[in-house]
């Protein structure tokens, strides 16, 4: 079966997982776009998808009978209505992270999956699809004991001048959020924020870097450092601790070049180019599970948890105390 698929919000990764699902991927075929700045829909559609048809809304393309599952990647913000109404509508829906801004509005989204009873909406958390952190966690489950601390970095080169404070944590963070807690299979009880030196590359409404701490309910510690201006370019770090040894995330492949009385190796600029084998991985399996009217992968419940885990960590950005995390019970669909 293909499975014809709308996307809402056309722009960086809506167009990129508009091209791979027409152009790499088994299975799924692009029959509708929407996004507010129409030209963009229209920009896609003539690009990668020309038998498409461009709906004024986002509403009014979940409820076409041609669209059988939706891709949700317009911004954080507007995550939460869309997927709400394609629960409505009993469609499959991949909905880019955030799955909410807030925890209340994911929790919208777990509630109504819970009273549907099946699930449907998968989390765009792709890096539990990426081959180094899928290899990484087969070492943690099996070759260096307990895990006692982990020490992971996110760094972008640059942001646009519209990323604040928060957001290093809503829309950055939020990925070792949930690939942590995967990775060790383990819960968040708290987190903390602390503040180096500002870099002279960041702007007045965002503190760049900062150091997350965080705790599991099994002991373990975590820092991770988001530097969002560190100019060099896109380098993701983890590194585990156990009580046998310790793992590190494998780089991604690079050829190392010796020239000029210099060894060196590139490193990637950009977060397409860093996860583009993943984020192929993730919509596969999307597409897989929506032929059968169902959804895998991250669920609603990992997005909760990450957006409640995610508000603390704000919290904890806004008064410097260490902020507990709980969560409420794990309902049966999710387990
Ligand atoms: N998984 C990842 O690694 C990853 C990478 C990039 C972005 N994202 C997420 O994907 C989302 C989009 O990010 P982006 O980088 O593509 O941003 P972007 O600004 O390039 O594109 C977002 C698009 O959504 C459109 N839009 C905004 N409000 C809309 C609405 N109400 N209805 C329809 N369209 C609307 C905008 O016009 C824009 O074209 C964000 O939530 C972001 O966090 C995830
Ligand atoms: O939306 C992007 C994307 O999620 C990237 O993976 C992350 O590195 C960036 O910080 C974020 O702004």
């Amino acid at each position: 079966m293909t499975v014809r698929i709308g996307v809402i919000g056309t722009g960086a990764i809506g167009r990129d997982h508009a091209r791979r699902i027409e152009k790499v991927l088994q299975g799924g075929r692009i029959v509708a776009l929407s996004d507010v700045n129409a030209a963009s829909a229209e920009a896609v559609r003539a690009d990668i998808a020309p038998d498409a048809r461009v709906f004024a809304s986002g509403e009014e393309l979940i409820a076409a009978p041609e669209v059988d599952a939706v891709l949700v990647t317009s911004w954080g913000a507007t995550h939460e209505q869309y997927v709400l109404a394609a629960l409505k509508a009993g469609k499959p829906c991949f909905c880019e992270k955030p799955l909410a801004t807030t925890a209340e509005g994911a929790k919208r989204i777990v509630d109504a999956e819970v009273a549907l009873g099946s699930r449907l909406v998968q989390v765009g958390f792709m890096r539990r699809y990426d081959a180094g952190y899928v290899a990484l966690k087969k070492v943690v489950d099996s070759e260096i004991g307990a895990p006692l601390m982990v020490h992971a970095a996110h760094r972008n080169p640059t942001v646009p001048e519209q990323y604040v404070t928060p957001m290093a944590i809503h829309d950055t963070l939020i990925h070792e959020i949930d690939v942590l807690r995967w990775l060790l299979n383990d819960e968040y009880v708290s987190a903390q924020v602390v503040f180096p030196r500002v870099s002279s590359h960041s702007h007045s409404q965002l503190r760049d870097p900062q150091i997350i701490l965080l705790e599991t309910k099994k002991g373990v510690r975590i820092d991770v450092e988001v530097f969002v201006n560190c100019r060099y370019g896109y380098d993701i770090q983890c590194q585990v601790v156990g009580e046998e040894g310790l793992a590190n995330l494998p780089e991604p492949m690079s050829i190392v070049m010796r020239k000029d009385a210099r060894q060196q190796n590139a490193i990637l600029t950009d977060w397409k180019d860093r996860f583009i084998a993943s984020y192929d991985v993730e919509l596969q399996d999307f597409l897989k599970a929506a032929a059968n009217g169902t959804a895998s992968g991250p669920s609603s419940w990992d997005g909760y948890v990450a957006a409640i885990s995610s508000d603390a960590c704000v919290k904890a950005q806004e008064t410097g105390e260490i902020v507990p995390i709980s969560l409420p019970e794990r309902p049966a669909l999710y387990n």
